[in-house]
């Protein structure tokens, strides 16, 4: 049976007993390329960062077709490497092989291929041996980008992947982001520059800590959506009482289906 995707079911997760995303419902086919757009503090890194498995939901549940819980790939939006960790970047782009060779294990003659082409491909060919520290903020992105390459997996998530990015950069990982799509994997993006968004993501995700709006690009980024999730990220009482959870049994995870 052919999977449906990833399944949103009433899905509400946050901090503490404070909702950040409240009963969302979605289902993104897979193979999708889905932009997801809303103001700041709209919760976009929260979906991300459940999707990802490293947030529980609070309520309801996230349908993962069971490949991609093993084959997902992550950039979230602040490196979580320490720069005071002596790497240098082949190194950090080889720990892009942990999650199909194990961590610290030796590079075999493929994975020290794929390394390579990857360094090839973010365009840091003569930089393998400089130290992390000694980068500039858009090469360190490109060897997070070279890490997901590396990682060759069937969800690809990423968290606002073009900080620190200038414009031509920007352009190079868009086409790369276009061919992963091409290839079939299921890429989910947060990103602010709607106009990127209109250029290069057939279906957006419009979220104001409630769906605002899900499906094809053109019609989520209408004038009145984008008014509807200005409107709701302004009334958001930060201060307001915590939501009362319900009893453990009726909580769901993520879970694999
Ligand atoms: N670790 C945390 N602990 C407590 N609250 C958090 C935590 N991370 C995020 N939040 C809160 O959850 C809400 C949603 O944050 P989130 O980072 O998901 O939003 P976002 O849409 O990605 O924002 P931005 O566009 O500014 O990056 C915000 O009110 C934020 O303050």
């Amino acid at each position: 049976m052919n999977s449906p995707g990833i399944v949103l079911h009433d899905l509400t997760a946050g901090y503490g007993r404070h909702p950040a995303i409240h009963h969302l419902h979605a289902t993104i086919p897979c193979g999708a390329l889905l932009a997801v757009a809303g103001p700041n503090g709209a919760g976009k890194s929260t979906l991300l960062k459940v999707l990802a498995g490293e947030l529980k939901p609070m309520t309801g549940r996230v349908g993962l077709p069971p490949e991609y819980r093993q084959q997902l790939a992550y950039l979230t939006q602040q490196p979580t490497w320490s720069l005071d960790f002596p790497v240098d970047v082949h190194d950090a782009v080889a720990m892009g092989c942990w999650p199909w060779l194990g961590p610290w294990r030796a590079l075999n003659e493929a994975a020290h291929r794929r390394v390579a082409e990857a360094i090839a491909a973010v365009k840091l060919q003569g930089f393998e041996h400089r130290p992390l520290q000694s980068l500039s903020g858009g090469q360190l992105q490109r060897v997070r980008f070279a890490q997901i390459i590396v990682q060759d997996a069937r969800l690809i998530l990423l968290d606002e992947p073009f900080n620190a990015l200038d414009e031509s950069t920007e352009e190079e990982f868009l086409a790369l982001i276009r061919r992963w799509h091409d290839e079939g994997r299921t890429v989910i993006a947060v990103l602010h520059d709607l106009e990127r968004v209109r250029r290069y993501f057939p279906l957006t995700l419009l979220l104001a800590r409630e769906l605002v709006a899900f499906g094809p690009t053109e019609a989520v980024l209408s004038a009145e959506h984008l008014e509807r999730a200005r409107h709701h990220a302004e009334a958001f009482d930060e201060h307001a009482a915590p939501c009362p959870l319900p009893a453990d049994e009726e909580k769901d995870e993520v879970v694999h289906q």
